[in-house]
């Protein structure tokens, strides 16, 4: 028997995860999220998929830069030389990097995606794991759409490119078919006859949720013997997802004497880092997801609740605190301090160290306060965001200085007046509604032909002076822009997200130009 292996976690939010449409985040906040993925203590970050786009490799190489210490820096190529130099110029600065190659290995791919015949496909791996050995030591190969491959190929693929150097062999189970007992027996298998050929080639897994089993898959495959497993936070990836990292490694942990597996997570940093992805990408998370919903520990029926004040362990099997969630969520009002502030921002995983930011947060929170009475973690981040984007962004070329909204069911009419670079720009419009009329005027004024495409409006926190958050996404000469906003007024947050999307339209053009 398996006894208390330690099993590696790959966190591909910032690869597999930002794969997902309106996910889409910036350098600067790939970095911030991969600070958390490090105080989370994941073993390796895939940040990217530097040959995509030129965005994409800088916010590999800053990752790799700052944060690739202790943590591992990895990347996904294409069985392409042009791809692996990209993801070896922009990890090779990480203390332990990693190039990550990418090829299918089902017949479907082999024949539909790539017409060759399998003994070319095969080649055309093992030359490329063969090219990435003469760049960096560590190499991992992944079989693609594995779970649907003809098993003696798929063997033949994995024993060429181990022979070739690749020293992580990972399993995907691309399209998220395959069954927990089947996918298990699989991993057996493999790591069967893996073992007899090389005994240090990591075998691991990369499963995904089109059937709702991502997890329990992965749970199935670590059970029979895989030793690095891939996840991302909130289990966001392409279509359905991937497994979800908080709910994997929670029950490692929760059920530790069955699967005799530990990992380095910081399960109690697992809620912030949850909660931290949904701020920057505007994507939230279902009440009743596991670990991180926000029902996750909220017990509401009178037997639960009697249960529990008998025994918390009668209908709990883990304490909200090993997930980093409170009993009691922190309610500061305009009364509070300083201190108070400080304390609550730093516990959302902050920095308060700047004296004069923390100042600046502090006078926005107690105007907050006053207009809101109570303010919980959701309206901290809110002003967080505020407060970082306006020096950090000076470049924000556009800003809403004010507005007016006439809503009838006649003539939505919006006055707008923006500032551009110190001058006033003023203007106004009627719409079909009054969002409708807002982002007219503000479109006119900008003089950008901006198409909206997606609008979502949430509230992220209780009570009638709760914050409303905006999503948007604007399509701009076929590009897709994301823009967000948070504010009590929603007609203001509806405004403020539009021109924030308009003002990433600009900055992407500006940073186009210094790129090219
Ligand atoms: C299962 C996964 O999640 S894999 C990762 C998915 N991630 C991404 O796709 C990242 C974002 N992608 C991109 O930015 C672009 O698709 C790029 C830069 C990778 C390629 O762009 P383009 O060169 O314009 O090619 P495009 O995406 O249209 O087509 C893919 C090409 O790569 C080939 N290809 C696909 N997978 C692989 C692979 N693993 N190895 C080698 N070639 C591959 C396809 O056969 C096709 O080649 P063809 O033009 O000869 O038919
Ligand atoms: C790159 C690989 C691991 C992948 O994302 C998949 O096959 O789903």
């Amino acid at each position: 028997m398996i006894h208390n292996r330690k099993i590696i976690v790959l966190d591909t939010t910032l690869r597999d995860g930002e794969q997902v449409p309106g996910a889409k985040l910036n350098v600067q906040q790939k970095l911030e999220f991969a600070q958390q993925l490090k105080r989370l203590r994941v073993d390796i970050i895939e940040a990217g998929f530097p040959a995509s786009s030129q965005g994409d490799f800088q916010a590999v190489q800053e990752i790799a830069r700052s944060v690739g210490g202790s943590v591992g820096i990895t990347a996904l190529a294409r069985a392409v030389k042009n791809d692996i130099d990209a993801v070896y110029e922009s990890v090779r600065i990480a203390q332990d990097p990693l190039i990550h190659i990418v090829l299918g290995a089902s017949n479907v791919h082999v024949e539909k995606k790539f017409n060759r015949s399998k003994d070319a496909v095969l080649q055309m791996g093992v030359d490329a794991v063969k090219y990435a050995k003469t760049l960096l030591p560590q190499v991992q190969y992944s079989t693609e759409d594995a779970s649907r491959a003809d098993f003696e190929y798929l063997w033949k693929t994995i024993e060429a490119v181990v022979r070739a150097g690749a020293t992580m062999i990972n399993i995907p189970d691309t399209v998220g078919y395959a069954e927990p007992e089947e996918f298990g027996e699989l991993i057996r298998k493999i790591q069967d006859r893996l073992k007899n050929l090389s005994d240090a080639t990591i075998l691991s897994v990369h499963c995904h949720n089109d059937l709702g089993l991502a997890t329990a898959n992965t749970l199935s495959a670590v059970k029979n013997g895989a030793k690095k497993i891939e996840c991302t936070i909130n289990g966001l990836g392409e279509r359905a997802g991937n497994a979800s990292l908080e709910e994997t490694v929670m029950a490692l942990k929760v059920r530790e004497s069955l699967y005799r597996c530990s990992t380095n997570i910081d399960t109690t940093e697992l809620l912030r880092t949850s909660r931290l992805l949904t701020h920057l990408t505007g994507l939230d998370v279902q009440a009743n997801k596991a670990i991180t919903g926000e029902n996750a520990f909220a017990h509401s029926s009178g037997i639960h609740q009697d249960g529990l004040l008998k025994d918390k362990q009668v209908y709990e099997i883990m304490s909200p605190e090993e997930v980093g969630a409170e009993s009691m969520e922190l309610v500061l009002t305009a009364r509070s301090g300083r201190h108070a502030v400080k304390h609550a921002i730093a516990k959302l995983g902050f920095d308060t160290s700047d004296a004069d930011a923390f100042e600046g947060v502090f006078q926005k929170f107690l105007t907050l306060a006053d207009a809101k009475k109570e303010v919980y973690d959701h309206d901290l981040y809110y002003l967080l965001n505020d407060q970082r984007e306006q020096p950090e962004h000076g470049n924000r070329l556009f800003e809403l200085r004010s507005f007016q909204v006439v809503t009838n069911d006649l003539c939505p009419t919006a006055a707008v007046v923006l500032m551009q670079n110190g001058e006033e720009l003023k203007g106004s419009a009627v719409g079909d509604g009054p969002i409708d009329a807002l982002y007219t005027a503000i479109k006119t004024l900008t003089g950008l032909d901006v198409h909206l495409t997606h609008y979502k409006i949430n509230s992220i926190s209780r009570g009638k002076e709760a914050v409303g958050r905006v999503n948007i996404q604007l399509d701009y000469h076929g590009k897709m822009y994301v823009g967000r906003a948070m504010d009590t007024d929603i007609i203001k947050a509806s405004g403020q997200a539009f021109l924030n999307g308009i003002n990433a339209v600009i900055l992407d053009q500006k940073e186009s130009v210094q790129v090219f």
